[in-house]
């Protein structure tokens, strides 16, 4: 059986504070993009989990098995296996969506794996199920049971509705072939309470967006990489109605509402468009 796990931005990013147990809560939409990986799994006699594509580093990076043992597939694989009688099985990502791009490419194959194993060996787990099992794996990974737009809050995997919808809308992703940590770029930000909660930002029409939905890593991260910013500024000049960071970074979309023209600017990074 195949999938094609793809990814989010982050449409305003507020980070309210630093908890207890060391992470953030923060307010946020994320909204599904359909930039995306592929995976396979299919049934074997002993497991195997390989990948193609894009490499993925890994902090046991001289040891490749161990990287791909780390893998968020292999991850999420053997988590639901502790708890259900899974039969060994072949995996293979063939891996699209750049890494360390604030686009949460790794927790949408994680959670890719969770509905694929519960479809293909009928587990019959239910949303709430899998989107427990998902927010063991990563703050970001319960999103994609799901992948439907939601106002996200806590540290990103408790959600609540909001009427979103940027159908008819275009999005222009920039990758600027840099990666950057999501454990570092939370360890540099200064969390506070927002004047207006992104949620009220959010049911203004998108022409308001501008100057006004935040991305909060952008305080931090925008002084350390220049490009980041130049590259907000260049879409705005393409005409966007809005345009931020997603996420942790490094990626940085604009929303147009006719398809975007191609830019030479661009041309030496990697870059994403589709109708939203
Ligand atoms: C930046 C976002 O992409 C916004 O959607 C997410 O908050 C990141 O989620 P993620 O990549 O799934 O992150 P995790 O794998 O859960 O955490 C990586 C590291 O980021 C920090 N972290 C993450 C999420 C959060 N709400 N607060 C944090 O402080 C912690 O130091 C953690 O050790
Ligand atoms: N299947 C996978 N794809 C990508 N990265 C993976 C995967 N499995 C494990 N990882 C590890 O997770 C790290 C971050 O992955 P990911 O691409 O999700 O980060 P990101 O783009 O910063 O997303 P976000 O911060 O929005 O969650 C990588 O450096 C890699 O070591």
């Amino acid at each position: 059986m195949i999938a094609f796990p793809a990814c989010k931005i982050n449409i305003g990013l507020q980070l309210t504070e630093r908890r207890p147990d060391g992470f953030h809560n923060l307010l946020s939409a994320f909204y599904p993009v359909g930039w995306s990986d592929a995976l396979e799994i299919i049934p074997a006699s002993t497991f195997a989990f390989s990948t193609s594509g894009l490499p993925i580093p890994g902090r046991a990076a001289d040891d490749s098995d161990a990287v791909l043992a780390n893998n968020l597939c292999v991850r999420a694989y053997e988590l639901l296996r502790a708890d259900h009688a899974l039969p060994p099985v072949q995996m293979h990502l063939h891996k699209v969506v750049p890494i360390g791009a604030g686009l949460g490419g790794g927790s949408a194959d994680a959670a890719a794996t969770i509905n694929l194993l519960n479809t293909q060996f009928e587990l019959n787990l239910t949303v709430d199920q899998r989107e427990a099992y998902a927010r063991k794996l990563g703050s970001d990974c319960a999103f994609f049971i799901q992948n439907r737009p939601q106002y996200c809050v806590e540290k990103g995997d408790v959600f609540d509705e909001i009427a979103l919808d940027l159908t008819g809308y275009y999005s222009l992703l920039v990758y600027p072939d840099l990666a950057i940590s999501t454990a570092e770029a939370y360890a540099g930000v200064t969390p506070r309470q927002p004047a207006i909660p992104l949620r009220t930002l959010l049911e203004r029409p998108i022409e308001t967006w501008r100057g006004n939905v935040h991305n909060d890593f952008e305080d931090s991260l925008f002084p350390k990489y220049p490009i980041l910013a130049s590259i907000k500024q260049h879409l705005y000049d393409l005409g966007a109605i809005y345009a931020s960071m997603s996420g942790s970074g490094s990626t940085v979309y604009g929303i147009f509402s006719a398809p975007p023209e191609r830019s030479d600017v661009f041309s030496r990074y990697t870059v994403w468009s589709d109708k939203l």
